[in-house]
């Protein structure tokens, strides 16, 4: 068939590299850059096949969000704009390591016949491409073009340069019928915010947020989109640094992981800025952390991370839900009862936990990585989802939304302008203005500075929430990672034996203290994570177990 010859053809023009394997990983396939032409050519092909075999667009997106400036990465968006969909990661795995043209198309023809896809251009479908600001990514874009190319029936459509959630998003939109270019997005976030601002109770306007915002756009992405957007926001004010022009290096010493995990200010922030609301985002903008600068001889910071990002929203949204479901509310035959689940992960801070079940919020904890996150926020009305590090969005259910828009129209006609009507009109603002298919910096920034002046709480009394409890985070290089297996959402260790009890050990010798570990999915590392009453505990109990962990995995060698 000449679509097989064409799909052969192609591909003996990217050999794989040799020596070398491909996972899927946490988040996509990540490597240096210079050995992942195949592998996007090959992840383009899959790409390409999960569209046929939905019949939808699908996104493929080039980026190795806060990986050094060298890497680079490749990831799918499936037909809904979430991450593609993990069935189909044992195949792109297979894809990516086949180690010769005919097994690689022997593969696909196998798989296209168990799944049921048209291979010889019966079909016609479309890939969105973006990638992030990496110097690689030009060629590797044209790799994946190729890629797509080499399935019969499936063009590529070049978005160009992107954050990773804007291309999530356009794949939504343009599955759901609606527009889905650059400015759509941009128009959609930028009234919605404007919406959630005009609602602020006019008797709050007189505690105004003080000051501006100071971005920190970790030289990638991020900041150039957000200076674009800044020209369509009213009632902020915003500075960006970090931008890329400068000279600055992608998520050197800057950026939301820089600063999440080494607690320190990014480069470009100083003694000048002691006290003001600042942001940092990820290199491709999906993750978003606030902080403040404690002290004009030091760069600690006061970080306010993706736990309290959630705890923030969490609140706000519990607060719209009580207006709307109060009992003494006569204009409204029933509330609008909703379920809402607040989703973290095991590197949740303990108080954060804490602090949102004394809230009386349902708390489930999944493994690590936005897809599991988002899969279980998708069950409940209303799902909240945050890992530490500042990804994670607000996911609300079709059938709320419905029940939401038919309420905010009953309470229109029955009582428009009343504390209800503006609590259904706040809840719809953010439905439009958080994005609804993955974790995003920019929408995610425009909701906390919507949400605080709605508080009328500075920086600080949202820090205040809850004190985080000291945290330490260690890497381990061991001989295989692999051979750490784990359960309970990660927390358990249960192969090698034996390892988790000497865990425990070491844990119960700490007030307060927890630990875990864990491979990683997007670095050849084992990460060890400690909590504990002070920060010395946890520091001590992060290193003794970096140290157990080397000597039963082999070859350790702690890093931050
Ligand atoms: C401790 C940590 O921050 N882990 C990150 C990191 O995954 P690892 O599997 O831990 O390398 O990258 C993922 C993708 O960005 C992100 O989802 C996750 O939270
Ligand atoms: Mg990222």
């Amino acid at each position: 068939m000449a679509a097989i010859q064409n799909l052969l053809e192609a591909s003996s023009l990217f050999p794989i590299p040799s020596g070398l394997s491909f996972s899927y990983g946490t988040a996509g396939f990540r490597s240096d850059a210079s050995v992942l032409s195949s592998t996007v050519f090959r992840s383009a092909v899959v790409a390409a096949l999960r569209s046929l075999a939905t019949g939808a667009t699908v996104g493929l997106m080039i980026t190795a969000s806060h990986n050094p400036v060298g890497d680079n990465g490749v990831k799918i968006a499936d037909p809904d704009g979430g991450m593609m969909t993990q069935r189909w990661e044992p195949f792109a795995d297979r894809v990516a390591n086949a180690p010769d043209p005919h097994s690689l198309v022997q593969l696909i023809v196998q798989f296209a016949e168990e799944e049921d896809i048209p291979l010889g251009g019966m079909k016609s479908s479309e890939i969105l491409l973006g990638r992030d600001t990496r110097p690689s990514g030009e060629a590797l874009l044209e790799d994946a073009k190729k890629g797509i190319s080499a399935v019969a029936g499936v063009v590529a459509v070049d978005m160009g340069i992107l954050t990773t959630p804007q291309l999530h998003w356009m794949v939504r939109s343009r599955n759901k019928g609606m527009k889905a270019s650059e400015f759509d997005y941009f128009s959609q976030i930028a009234n919605s915010f404007r919406c959630l601002i005009d609602l602020v109770p006019k008797e709050l306007l007189k505690n105004k947020v003080e000051g501006k915002l100071i971005v920190d756009g970790a030289n990638g992405v991020g900041g150039g989109k957000l200076e674009e957007l800044k020209v369509m926001l009213t009632g902020l004010e915003i500075e960006i640094r970090n931008v890329g022009r400068d000279g600055g290096v992608l998520n050197e010493g800057v950026g939301a992981d820089y600063v999440q995990k080494e607690k320190v200010a990014p480069s470009g922030f100083g003694s000048a800025d002691v006290g003001t609301r600042c942001a940092s985002l990820d290199g491709d903008a999906d993750r978003l952390v606030y902080f403040r600068v404690l002290s004009p001889s030091s760069n600690t910071i006061d970080l306010v991370d993706g736990d309290k990002i959630l705890s923030l929203f969490a609140v706000f949204i519990k607060e719209q839900l009580s207006i709307l479901n109060k009992k003494e509310n006569k204009d409204i035959a029933s509330g609008l009862p909703a379920r809402l689940g607040i989703v973290q992960t095991a590197y949740a801070n303990g108080a954060s936990t804490d602090y949102l079940k004394q809230l009386g919020l349902e708390v489930v904890f999944t493994p690590t990585g936005v897809k599991y996150l988002h899969k279980k926020a998708s069950e409940y009305d209303i799902g909240i989802y945050f890992e530490a590090n500042g990804h994670g969005t607000v996911l609300f259910s079709e059938d709320f939304i419905s029940r939401l828009e038919a309420k905010q129209k009953e309470l229109a006609s029955s009582c428009a302008g009343s504390e209800y009507h503006n609590a259904a009109l706040r809840l719809l603002a953010v439905t439009q203005l958080i994005n609804q298919a993955v974790g995003d910096a920019l929408s995610g920034l425009l909701l906390v500075e919507a949400v605080l002046q709605y508080f009328g709480w500075s920086i600080q009394r949202w820090s205040e929430l809850y004190h985080d409890l000291p945290s330490r985070q260690l890497k381990v290089k061991v001989a295989d990672r692999t051979a750490v297996v784990t359960a309970n959402a990660e927390t358990q260790v249960v192969k090698p034996l034996g390892l988790q009890a000497v865990i425990d050990a070491e844990t119960v010798k700490h007030s307060r203290g927890r630990c875990f570990i864990r491979p990683s999915g997007t670095e050849d590392i084992i990460r060890v994570y400690a909590e504990a009453s002070t920060q010395e505990a946890a520091d001590s109990l992060a290193q003794s177990v970096v140290q157990h962990v080397a000597s039963v995995l082999g070859s350790g060698n702690p890093q931050k």
